[in-house]
């Protein structure tokens, strides 16, 4: 089965502008900035990490590109539009799955949950669920309730859910940071291999160099904050699928973490 009429059709990219963002004000009554003079554009079909140290902003500057928090100024455009509240156009993939999935729904319902909502009808709803459920490798899981699923296996419905709604951007913040070594892997292969099927804008949030070097095919550094920047973006010129054992793996992941040794060392 294919579902290409479902994807690349919106495809924008994300325009981002001498982006501010505070949430309060120093002693002396100036405002202390979180993200100060953000820039970067991220094209359509791009898988972009964000990589930076705790604390430095990315859950904040994703969560801005998702339109759950507002800018203080600057610019922040997908496509041509600004953004200024949460869109179809725009999924997010949290940490924590429990935190999205419905309890009282089974994969299968948790899946098709947003198609509902559109009110798409069931035939349609199957057949789409089935091809995403598939996809992430949850085929024969489809009546199980979120307590009976391993942290991986709701990630996956997590995601599968997410693709299922077909936002062309996928916002993902460290969706594997809670998962087991080998879940990890295995969910870092899948995701990988899903947005080269689907052609989909994917930004994701590490802050895990390895990470960053065997998804992205750009990784945007973040400074430590406060006045938090992406201040520089390494291209990362290695083919799909990425073997961390590989020399070219090896020495770019030495370059950035070098990158970071120098910052901290000052
Ligand atoms: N609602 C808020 N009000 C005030 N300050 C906030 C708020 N949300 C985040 N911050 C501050 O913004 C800064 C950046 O937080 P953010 O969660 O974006 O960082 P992060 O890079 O995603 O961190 P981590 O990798 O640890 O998740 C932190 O200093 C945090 O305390």
């Amino acid at each position: 089965m294919t579902l290409a009429t479902q994807v690349n059709d919106q495809q924008q990219s994300i325009t981002i502008s001498g982006l501010n963002k505070s949430y309060d004000h120093t002693a002396k009554g100036e405002l202390h900035y979180i993200l100060k003079d953000v820039n970067l554009t991220i094209k359509s079909g791009e898988f972009f990490v964000l990589l930076g140290p705790s604390g430095c902003g990315k859950s904040t500057l994703l969560n801005m590109i998702a339109g759950f928090v507002s800018k203080t100024d600057g610019q922040l455009k997908v496509g041509k539009s600004e953004v200024e509240k949460p869109g179809q156009d725009r999924a997010v993939v949290f940490q924590q799955a429990d935190a999205s999935l419905f309890p009282w729904l089974n994969v299968r319902q948790n899946v098709e949950f947003g198609l509902k909502m559109k009110k798409v009808d069931k035939a349609r709803r199957n057949e789409i669920s089935s091809y995403y459920i598939e996809l992430v490798g949850l085929q024969g899981h489809e009546q199980k309730y979120p307590r009976e699923l391993s942290g991986g296996m709701k990630q996956r419905v997590q995601l599968a859910r997410v693709l299922a709604n077909d936002s062309s951007i996928l916002l993902m913040d460290e969706p594997f940071g809670a998962l087991d070594a080998m879940t990890r892997r295995t969910m870092q292969k899948e995701l990988s291999h899903i947005w080269r099927q689907t052609g989909k804008t994917v930004i994701f949030v590490t802050h895990d160099i390895s990470e960053a070097v065997l998804l992205g095919q750009r990784i945007g550094i973040m400074s430590r904050g406060p006045n938090s920047k992406v201040t520089d973006i390494y291209d990362v010129p290695l083919h799909y699928p990425r073997d961390p054992g590989q020399p070219d793996f090896i020495k770019l992941e030495k370059t950035i973490q070098a990158h970071f040794d120098h910052e901290y060392s000052i």
